[in-house]
């Protein structure tokens, strides 16, 4: 509902209360994270699992990403990562991810042409931590992915979506769903963000309770 929706900053609050003064480890969020955007997508989109891509940034939300595609490669799925960000600037919990991923050998490209055959995206690649307009590549790689036929699923935010407006920011994907962390986002709920994000799932349990101070 629009009245418990928050800003960006009012969630930055809230994870970095909860990993430093709580002491629930970032990693620890982030697995709870993924595993409900694994079973949002497992239960809602079981006729699209054919061919996953998941669209990775660099920083944690592509580590999401990167998390969520382990979680369906494990569960059975034939999924892809399609990698978007600048890994010089990986965030740690993102070459945490990333490892991970490497141990299990699951297959990871930076060709567009992988969305091609897609029957579901994982959009992973901004979350709240988008502060600028989305220019060159990463627009590019926005609109291939609005180009195809196939289910999308945005982690956190619809990618472009300004979190505290729901302002297109330059381009911004166009979701079936949206999954967001812990409390809904102020930009999930009106504007084009609303429009957006599709059906908006609020992955509510996070181990937490809401912090307010
Ligand atoms: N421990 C945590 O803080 C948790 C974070 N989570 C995920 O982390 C996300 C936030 O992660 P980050 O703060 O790393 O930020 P993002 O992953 O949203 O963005 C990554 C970085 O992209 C850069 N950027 C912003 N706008 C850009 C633009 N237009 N073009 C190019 N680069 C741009 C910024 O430097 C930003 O830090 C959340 O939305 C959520 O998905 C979840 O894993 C839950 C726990
Ligand atoms: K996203």
């Amino acid at each position: 509902m629009a009245e418990d929706a928050i800003t960006a900053e009012q969630m930055r609050h809230y994870d970095s209360y909860t990993i430093n003064t709580i002491g629930i480890p970032s990693l620890v969020l982030m697995e709870r994270a993924a595993l409900a955007v694994r079973d949002e997508i497992l239960n809602a989109f079981p006729l699209n699992l054919q061919n996953v891509v998941v669209v990775a940034g660099s920083g944690n939300n592509g580590g999401d990403g990167l998390d969520i595609a382990r979680l369906l490669y494990i569960a059975g799925v034939k999924v892809t990562i399609l990698n978007v960000g600048n890994l010089e600037h990986a965030s740690e919990e993102h070459k945490v991810q990333d490892h991970i991923c490497q141990y299990y050998k699951i297959p990871q490209t930076t060709d567009l042409n992988v969305l091609n055959d897609a029957s579901l995206i994982v959009d992973a690649i901004f979350g709240i931590g988008i502060d600028r307009p989305v220019e060159g590549s990463y627009a590019d790689v926005i609109r291939a992915i609005n180009d195809r036929n196939a289910v999308v699923v945005a982690v956190d935010m619809p990618s472009g979506i300004n979190t505290d407006t729901g302002e297109i920011m330059g381009v911004a994907v166009k979701a079936t769903a949206t999954v967001t962390f812990a409390l809904n986002k102020i930009g999930l709920t009106k504007g084009n963000g609303e429009d957006y994000a599709g059906r908006v799932v609020v992955a509510s349990d996070m181990g937490t309770y809401p912090v307010k101070d």
